[in-house]
């Protein structure tokens, strides 16, 4: 029998010159063209070539790009996304796909009304999913992820919002937030880099792609305090997460711990109680949360959390022990491509006996995506 014949019509130029690497992948009536120049600090450029009307488009390109490197190779996965492998970069930070007609970047797409392309980082493996807190000002959620973050230093790491909000006095820019101009919010969040954002108690707070993504890459397990708003976009998002809802035991309770804080002016206490009301109501609203912990007493209601954390179906990944210990530099090249597998082939001919130089990449399984995270990919050595 034959080889089986590629899903896709692929066709892929590489151009390669001593300083520069340059792919041509069709798409339809589309040529996108993925080329870095010689200069080693400047990242991925892309163009787009309608074949048609043999125009060329500068698209916009949505999310952190891969770091400058010397070379890549690309191959077209589906019709919505590029997959690119790069060289010179540890094998964690190797892989990435260009976005070029999935739900998000169609999305974007309408929304900004000019070409959208979007990068997402892989990952090996599933990594944990991330927890996202919600509940009304003054219910104790910051009590709670302290107490956790405290006991679990390595496990779980914060999520690090922006806020146009002044600072409270023991509040730490770049550790509690990210303290910043409204404009400033705005700007970043046109260009694309947050996750979610909402207007609470009259100030905007957001959490930027790179807030949950540079937790989740240190290997840790994400924690997200953000509002009901927050929350039902995140749920509307690409990120697969655990929402949980903290409630008061009653509202006179609520009222009793927001005036103790004493971080609030009696106008702000007032605005925060009664939106309250409102994230109480919304919180029964039905997909949004997974659970709701009624924070009565601090360490019984800390010990369910924690239960509950871990009954979660935590897992730790077994597909990538392969890389696991491998901070080794990507030296792979695109071989072959069927349905969902991906072969690579080292281009070092250190091959030592035994050693293999063949990596199969399978795809079967992705989730997540532009913006942030493609997840999923299982690698395995060939022998
Ligand atoms: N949507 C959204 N809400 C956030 C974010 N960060 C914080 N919040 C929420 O904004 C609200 C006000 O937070 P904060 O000003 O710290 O006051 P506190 O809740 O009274 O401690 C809370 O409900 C937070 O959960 C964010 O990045 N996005
Ligand atoms: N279970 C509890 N019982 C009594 N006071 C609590 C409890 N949980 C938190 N607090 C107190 O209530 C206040 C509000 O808690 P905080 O964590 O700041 O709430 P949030 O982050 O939800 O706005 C703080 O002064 C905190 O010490």
């Amino acid at each position: 029998m034959g080889e089986e014949a590629p899903e896709f019509r692929v066709e892929s130029v590489a151009l390669e010159s001593k300083d520069c690497l340059q792919n041509a992948i069709d798409i339809g009536d589309k040529t996108y063209v993925i080329s870095r120049s010689d200069d080693p600090k400047s990242s991925i450029t892309i163009k787009i070539l309608d074949k048609l009307t043999q125009t060329w488009v500068v698209p916009t390109v949505l999310g952190a790009p891969p770091n400058p490197t010397s070379s890549h190779s690309a191959v077209l996965v589906n019709n919505e996304k590029i997959l690119i492998i790069e060289k010179g970069v540890p094998l964690n930070d190797s892989i990435w796909f260009l976005e070029v007609d999935t739900p998000f970047v169609k999305q974007q797409s309408k929304i900004k009304g000019t070409v959208v392309v979007a990068w997402s980082k892989g990952v090996i493996g599933e990594g944990q999913k991330p927890i996202v807190i919600s509940g009304p000002s003054g219910v104790g959620k910051g009590t709670l992820i302290a107490k956790l973050m405290k006991e679990y230093p390595s496990k779980f790491g914060f999520s690090v919002s922006h806020t146009t909000r002044a600072p409270r006095e023991k509040e730490i820019d770049g550790v509690h937030y990210h303290f910043t101009e409204r404009s400033k919010i705005e700007e970043e969040i046109s260009e694309g880099k947050f996750l979610e954002f909402a207007h609470v108690h009259g100030n905007v707070y957001g959490t930027s792609i790179e807030a949950v993504e540079s937790v989740t890459d240190e290997g840790k397990r994400c924690i997200l305090d953000i509002d009901v708003q927050g929350a039902r976009s995140v749920r509307a998002s690409s990120l697969e997460a655990i929402f949980i809802f903290v409630c008061p035991p009653s509202f006179e309770e609520l009222e009793k711990r927001l005036r103790a804080r004493g971080t609030e002016t009696e106008e702000q206490i007032q605005k925060r109680l009664r939106n309250a009301r409102a994230e109480l109501d919304q919180s029964n609203s039905p997909g949004i949360f997974d659970h709701l912990l009624v924070n009565d007493d601090l360490e019984a209601c800390y010990e369910n959390l924690k239960k509950l954390l871990s009954l979660d179906d935590d897992h730790e990944d077994s597909n990538d022990s392969f890389i696991k210990d491998g901070k080794e530099t990507a030296c792979y090249s695109i071989l072959s491509k069927t349905n969902s597998e991906i072969l690579l082939q080292s281009e070092t001919n250190e091959a030592e006996k035994g050693t293999t130089n063949l990596i199969l990449l399978d795809l079967s399984s992705l989730s997540g995506g532009a913006p942030g995270r493609t997840r999923g990919l299982k690698i395995s050595p060939v022998n």
